[in-house]
């Protein structure tokens, strides 16, 4: 029957192929062989060969036959209600650690090494735009050669690579996932960065090391999985040393935000489900929590909105082709531009999931990907969500 349709479909397209002039048989013929080397690389081998194939993807730590049944269960610890975010908080640190088991190779495949959203600079691309969102936090934290600092919540390692390299400071990561401990670890080592790094696995709430250990501090779109920011800002304070620096890029909810709008509340909580966040937090919560905990503020921007460059693409003058804010500039630009793409991985996630080349439930988790890539854009259009809160605080 499967057989009898493609064969149809296929004559047609032959038949529909036959009716074209020389040219357009040419430009079919090219668009053809673009497509298919698209599809051969993304599959079997792609440009960046440190990259994970569509053919590799796996549950991360989780054995590749119980991937559906923790994506379910990491599903069903969310709430139904408005802003409920996470039910039961004392499960959200093993729940991070499944999300990231799931997660960890789809970002790497179709994101890169560092899982952090940054501002598009003028004439930089997206890469030099992304190190120079990593390198900034080497400068606040003034570090130097010979200075030890700590990237709470590391994830693959892309940015401790960027500090260590810009600074020549010693960068320590810490993340809840094994399966990140090891690609981070590879990383670091493929890249001649193994004598400036250590990855180890730990819970930023109870880090395994000494008070007053480090020079420097800095979270990148990290700490926003703590069940509470006291928690990991606390951690943070003891294990710096005192008239040294933390620098974090918070995920937060900005002024914009009006808890008494359904469509934000609905954008939000479709922002903590995709992300493997407990709940939102607001900016100025994030700032008092800094406080709380003993630090001195320094400084509070959302580089979101704050960019020091005021290009063509000022609202007034923009036609409003690059979003609603017509900034070409804007985090979220990068997710708008790819969305054809998350479709044409989306069907390719799901043929190797339905022909058993990867583990099952491995679609459901992309589908999860694909429909929070819509509520991150949401989120920055409207202007109600920033991932890049700066804050820079200082231990007395
Ligand atoms: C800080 C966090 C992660 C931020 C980003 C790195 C990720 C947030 C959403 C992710 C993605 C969405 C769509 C995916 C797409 C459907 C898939 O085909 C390829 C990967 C995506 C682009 C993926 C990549 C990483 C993100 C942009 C959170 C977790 C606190
Ligand atoms: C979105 S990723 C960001 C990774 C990295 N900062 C980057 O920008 O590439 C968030 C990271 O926080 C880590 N994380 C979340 N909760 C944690 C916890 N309780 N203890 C340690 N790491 C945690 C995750 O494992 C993941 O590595």
């Amino acid at each position: 029957m499967a057989v009898a349709a493609v064969s149809s479909a296929y004559e047609r397209l032959v038949a529909e192929f036959d009716k074209l002039n020389t040219n357009q048989k040419g430009a079919v013929a090219v668009a053809g062989g673009l497509a298919s080397i698209y599809l051969i690389r993304k599959v079997l081998a792609p440009a960046d060969s440190n990259k994970p194939t569509t053919l590799q993807l796996t549950g991360g730590s989780i054995d590749s036959a119980k991937v559906k049944s923790e994506f379910d269960a990491y599903a069903d610890s969310y709430g139904k209600g408005a802003g409920e975010g996470i039910v039961d908080r004392s499960k959200t640190v093993q729940l991070v650690d499944v999300f990231y088991s799931l997660v960890t190779d789809i970002y790497e495949w179709g994101w890169g090494q560092s899982f952090h959203f940054s501002p598009k600079l003028p004439h930089k691309d997206l890469r030099a735009s992304e190190a120079a969102h990593e390198a900034r936090i080497a400068a606040l934290l003034r570090l130097r050669p010979g200075m030890k600092a700590l990237d709470c919540g590391c994830g693959v390692g892309g940015p401790m690579r960027t500090v260590a390299a810009v600074s020549g400071a010693h960068v320590t990561g810490i993340t809840i996932n094994q399966y990140q401990v090891d690609r981070a670890t590879h990383h670091n080592a493929k890249q001649g960065l193994a004598p400036l790094t250590d990855v180890v696995r730990g819970d930023f709430l109870n880090m395994p090391f000494k008070d007053n250990t480090f020079d420097g501090a800095y979270a990148i779109e990290a700490t926003c999985h703590a069940p509470k920011l006291e928690l990991v800002y606390g951690e943070i304070f003891r294990v710096l040393k005192s008239g040294s620096y933390f620098a974090s890029y918070e995920w937060v909810s900005t002024s914009k935000f009006d808890s008494s709008n359904k469509e934000h509340v609905k954008i939000i909580d479709e922002i903590n489900f995709g992300n493997g966040l407990p709940e939102m937090r607001t900016w100025k919560e994030a700032e008092d929590a800094g406080k709380k905990c003993g630090f001195e503020l320094v400084m509070s921007l959302d580089l979101a909105t704050a960019s020091v460059v005021c290009g063509p693409w000022d609202d007034a003058s923009s036609s409003g082709a690059a979003g609603q804010s017509g900034r070409p500039d804007a985090w979220y630009e990068r997710l708008r531009m790819g969305k054809y793409t998350h479709a044409i991985n989306h069907a390719m996630v799901s043929t190797v999931d339905a022909i058993g080349l990867a583990p099952k439930g491995l679609k459901d988790v992309h589908h999860m990907l694909v429909e929070v890539a819509k509520s991150l854009i949401a989120g920055g259009e409207t202007g109600v969500f920033t991932p890049m809160h700066l804050l820079l605080f200082r231990k007395p």
